[in-house]
């Protein structure tokens, strides 16, 4: 029987199916652990020559980089929400469900290569969700800016292989500053929460 995947999203496609794969990939390293051992070196060959062949198409990095700068691109890639990023979990936000006072709201169950605790996330994953969540629910706001301070509150080891949700909410802005809060949590308990001072840049991050 196939163990769960808790990171693999349903059914995409293009370079976003390339990125689900080698999620999966990942997942299994870590699952399989030393019972692979045997196999280990032939499999890294696999992996590598595959790398290589992805290689070959990746244009100069300066290039890239250039083209991440477009905003879709980096949503697209970007490593907590990014369907084309095989870092990310993925988060999905992509209904936030904001209820009218400003919270956003996301999904995610992390598996295995997301352990710090045995069992439990690892909490800079859990200060990467709020990290982020929070610059989702400032971008809303019409407030982007860049993460200044950021302080957790870990109330409860956060569970595996369990749907969590993750908010966050834009509080208040004086002048650049801005402070907003998140959490993570499951069935109605929170087993993180945070508060985040953001800083507006001087000219928009974006147009
Ligand atoms: C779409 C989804 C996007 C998700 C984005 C997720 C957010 C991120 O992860 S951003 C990446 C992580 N963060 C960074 O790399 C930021 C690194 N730091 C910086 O670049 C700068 O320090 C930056 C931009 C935060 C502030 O610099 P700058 O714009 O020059 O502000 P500065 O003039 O020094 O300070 C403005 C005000 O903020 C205050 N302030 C700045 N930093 C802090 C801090 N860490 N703690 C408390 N107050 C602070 C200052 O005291 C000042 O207050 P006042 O106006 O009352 O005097």
């Amino acid at each position: 029987m196939s163990q769960p995947t808790a990171t693999t999203p349903a059914q995409p496609a293009g370079t976003e199916a390339l990125a689900a794969a080698a999620r999966s990939v990942v997942d299994a390293v870590v699952r399989a652990g030393d019972h692979c051992a045997e196999r280990a070196a032939e499999l890294a060959a696999r992996l590598r020559a595959i790398a290589d062949e992805l290689d070959r198409c990746a244009p100069p990095l300066q290039d890239r980089l250039g083209e991440m700068r477009e905003f879709s691109r980096s949503v697209k890639y970007n490593p907590v929400t990014g369907p084309g990023n095989p870092f990310s979990p993925p988060l999905d936000c992509t209904d936030p469900d904001d209820a009218g006072d400003g919270t956003v709201r996301g999904a995610v169950a992390l598996g295995l290569p997301y352990q710090g605790p045995p069992g439990h996330v690892h909490g800079g994953i859990s200060a990467l969700l709020m990290d982020h969540m929070m610059g989702v629910a400032n971008g809303r706001a019409g407030v982007p800016g860049m993460t200044a301070r950021l302080t957790l509150d870990y109330h409860r080891p956060v569970p595996l292989y369990q749907e969590l949700t993750v908010t966050a909410r834009h509080r208040s802005s004086d002048g650049r500053k801005v402070l907003t809060t998140g959490t993570i949590g499951a069935g109605g308990e929170t087993y993180v929460s945070a508060e985040g001072l953001f800083i507006q840049p001087r000219t928009p991050l974006r147009e």
